[in-house]
């Protein structure tokens, strides 16, 4: 699929996008879209827009399209998905499937006939094959096998890409997407079920740090290797995307260097000032053996991650402390 492009031509010339343009940032209050909220007000932008699920369900076509037609944004970023961690991606794959794909049909839809001129759809590196090679190339996309705790989400991701290419090349709109790594920082989903692991983590550690818990059991056998992506990055690499790159290629966005599970539970240990012991439960899911991705395409474009991870679950837990009596609430 990556190397055999139809060729497009979207005449994008990079540069700044403009401060005062109408920017839609779908999934505003979610971890990913709130981070670019903040990098987007921070950067200058002075018409952000924005709407809740419950003012405005993406999976509502007629909704959404009355929406564009109302606001006429010229810039989108697509943050709004069903999101969640292993468990919940195993347990309820025709919600990750469905809702995806009517959100994404929906959006990228109604933004094509509003001719919304930059728009970012964000996927996941769990698009690529369950043993892809390691660190995961672009290139690997659709040359084997998905992951099964998260092929459903995984398809509708793809489906995504596939539908940005395709306005690209029907079209001619310089539209973009992104296969971010697993990403954390404040305002994450901490619930203990739903959750990615490093949230869950932190507050299952948090607590027994309060209790004083003698140990504390994790999922699976600690041995995955996963990629950890602060959502502040995340949202300075998608700014520097829409402002730099064009191609009908998904750009990899990560870090360049991952942990085992097990590694990650000690840095969370470490972080809350938890001494206790470390137990795990193998009846739970390890998902993907590793997931690491080659974000050379990104470097090449002119952006690299700039926190590193302890300095990440740092502030993360942090955030986790000061927001608890709202969490809880
Ligand atoms: N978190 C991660 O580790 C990773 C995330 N990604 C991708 O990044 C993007 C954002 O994820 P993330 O911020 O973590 O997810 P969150 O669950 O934190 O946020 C998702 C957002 O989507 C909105 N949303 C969901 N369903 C609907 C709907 N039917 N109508 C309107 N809005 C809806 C929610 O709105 P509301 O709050 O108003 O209900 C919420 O703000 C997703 O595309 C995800 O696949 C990719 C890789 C890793
Ligand atoms: C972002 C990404 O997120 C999911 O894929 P995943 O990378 O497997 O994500 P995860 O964060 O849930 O787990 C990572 C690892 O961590 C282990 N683990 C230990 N203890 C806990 C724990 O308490 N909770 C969770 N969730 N995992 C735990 C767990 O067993 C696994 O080995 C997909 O939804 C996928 O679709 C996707 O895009």
């Amino acid at each position: 699929m990556a190397e055999s492009f139809t060729a497009d031509s979207t005449g994008f010339k990079p540069g700044v996008l403009d401060r005062a343009a109408p920017f839609y940032v779908a999934g505003h209050r979610g971890l990913v879209g709130s981070a670019i909220w903040r990098r987007l007000e921070s950067a200058g932008f002075t018409d952000l827009r924005g709407r809740t699920s419950s003012e405005l369900d993406l999976k509502d076509r007629a909704a959404v399209f009355s929406y564009f037609a109302e606001v006429n944004p010229r810039y989108v970023v697509l943050a709004a998905a069903k999101v969640g961690g292993i468990l919940a991606n195993n347990t309820y794959p025709v919600d990750f499937l469905t809702e995806n794909l009517q959100i994404q049909i929906n959006v990228l839809d109604a933004a094509r006939e509003q001719g919304v001129e930059r728009l970012l759809f964000l996927g996941s590196s769990c698009i690529y094959p369950r043993l892809a090679q390691q660190p995961i190339s672009e290139d690997s996309l659709l040359t084997g096998h998905l992951e099964p705790t998260n092929d459903a989400y995984a398809i509708a991701k793809i489906a995504g890409i596939m539908h940005v290419q395709a306005v690209r090349r029907q079209y001619g709109l310089p539209w973009i997407s992104a296969m971010p790594t697993n990403l954390y920082g404040p305002g994450d989903n901490f619930s203990s079920e739903g959750s990615h692991v490093l949230p869950a983590l932190i507050r299952r550690y948090d607590e027994a740090a309060r209790q004083g818990l003698g140990s504390v059991t994790n999922w699976g056998t600690g041995a995955p290797r996963r990629e950890f992506l602060h959502v502040d990055d995340m949202a300075a690499a998608c700014l520097h995307l829409l402002e730099h790159y064009d191609g009908p290629q998904q750009v990899n966005v990560g870090t360049g260097s991952d942990v085992t599970i097990k590694e990650l539970a000690e840095l969370v240990a470490e972080a809350v000032g938890y001494n206790g012991a470390m137990e795990w439960d193998t009846s739970k899911p390890d998902g993907t053996p590793q997931k690491l991705l080659d974000v050379s395409k990104l470097t090449d474009a002119g952006w690299t991650a700039q926190i590193p991870l302890n300095e990440g679950i740092r502030d993360t837990v942090s955030w986790y402390r000061n927001n608890l009596a709202a969490l809880r609430g």
